[in-house]
């Protein structure tokens, strides 16, 4: 069967996230970008303010009109910063049409929200409509997508098998976190500067990450009596690529084979999870160009800890690629569709 074609528009596409987005829906065979937009009007058309563009997007960037776009398109992306689409999605939600958002701005409830991200929530009868999806374990049943954030995708990974099967301990779950500077977005901040960041590494945010709740929220969804989680994060200087680390007890002795089977089982039928052979770990130049989350763990027989390691292309997998992959989902796409790629191995 021949799947239908559909069309998309990208508010945020003079981003890091959106272009991305662009870059990757250009080779979607199901998907036409049919309008992009920022928050100012422009008289240049994409392709002559991005070079790259040359002669593949000769389409002007317009502020968002949610009637336009809803007349035109059949699904809008959201790749805005965060408090954009708390304001912008009402119209969208109001007509049930398709929205994947890839900010934070209706992953959680509005308490964790203001806490979190230091602004009011969306109206509560927003946030009843939307539905936070982890691709690669897709439940969605709303027509408004919250794409998970990066470093929540790249935890929620690692642990899943483990918090599937209730067998974290509650008390022994720490996240060490690192990534590449396209993270945080195009705008340049003191901390982002090229002299700050390279040959440098810096944690920011220890405890205050808002993707701390993110990633609570759902690992109770799966081990309903998980609390908290010791949770940092930390800059590398590189442009892209998150590198988790996760520390964890378990509630049971289980051994490393045992272990290692729980993970292959989780993820037997998941295209985008790859696990290395066990005591054995993978970097981040493995996944950076991809969609693959690659996870690797090992053992520690006398702490009784065991480290798991998960790496993501924050832009791809924390981003652009997984909106595509809920996208492939609500179309009934084949999950794979447009994301096929292979990383740059020099
Ligand atoms: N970068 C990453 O690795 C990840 C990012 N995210 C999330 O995705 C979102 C985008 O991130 P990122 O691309 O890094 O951010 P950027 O700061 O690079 O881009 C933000 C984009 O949002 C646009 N924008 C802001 N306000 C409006 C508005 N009112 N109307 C239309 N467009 C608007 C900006 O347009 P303009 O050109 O006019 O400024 C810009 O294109 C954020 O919420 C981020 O948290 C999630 C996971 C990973
Ligand atoms: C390196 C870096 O700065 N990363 C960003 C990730 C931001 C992000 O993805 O924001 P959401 O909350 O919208 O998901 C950060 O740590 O805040």
């Amino acid at each position: 069967m021949t799947a239908t074609q559909i069309k998309v528009a990208i508010v945020g596409v003079t981003g890091y996230a959106g272009m991305e987005l662009l870059r990757l829906l250009h080779a979607h065979p199901y998907v036409q970008v049919v309008s992009v937009h920022q928050t100012t009007a422009t008289q240049e058309t994409l392709d002559q303010t991005f070079p790259h563009l040359q002669s593949l997007y000769k389409i002007t960037p317009t502020p968002v009109d949610p009637v336009h776009i809803m007349q035109n398109a059949d699904l809008v992306f959201f790749a805005t910063s965060s408090g954009v689409t708390k304001t912008l999605a009402a119209p969208f939600i109001a007509q049930h049409f398709p929205v994947i958002d890839l900010s934070g701005d209706f992953r959680l409830n509005a308490k964790d929200y203001a806490q979190w991200y230091h602004q009011p929530a969306a109206p509560q009868a927003l946030l009843d409509q939307a539905s936070y999806s982890l691709a690669d374990f897709y439940t969605n049943d709303k027509s408004y997508i919250a794409n998970p954030g990066c470093y929540a995708t790249a935890t929620l990974l690692a642990l899943a098998p483990l918090a599937q099967a209730q067998l974290l301990d509650a008390d022994s779950i720490v996240i060490d976190a690192k990534s590449g500077l396209s993270g945080a977005g195009k705008s340049l901040t003191t901390a982002s500067h090229f002299i700050t960041v390279n040959e440098n590494m810096m944690m920011y945010k220890p405890n205050q990450h808002q993707h701390l709740p993110e990633i609570m929220q759902q690992l109770q969804r799966w081990q309903p009596s998980l609390a908290h989680i010791q949770f940092t994060t930390s800059l590398l200087p590189i442009n892209r690529g998150i590198f988790v680390s996760a520390y964890v007890k378990l509630k049971q002795p289980l051994t490393p084979k045992a272990i290692d089977a729980l993970y292959h089982q989780t993820y037997a039928d998941k295209p985008f999870v790859r696990l290395m052979p066990l005591d054995t770990f993978p970097d981040i130049k493995q996944v950076v160009g991809t969609n693959f989350t690659d996870i690797g763990l090992t053992y520690n027989p006398i702490t009784h800890y065991l480290t798991i390691v998960s790496v993501i292309d924050n832009m791809i997998k924390g981003a652009a690629g997984q909106a595509i992959q809920n996208m492939n989902h609500l179309y009934h796409f084949e999950e794979t569709t447009g994301l096929n790629l292979i990383a740059q191995y020099a």
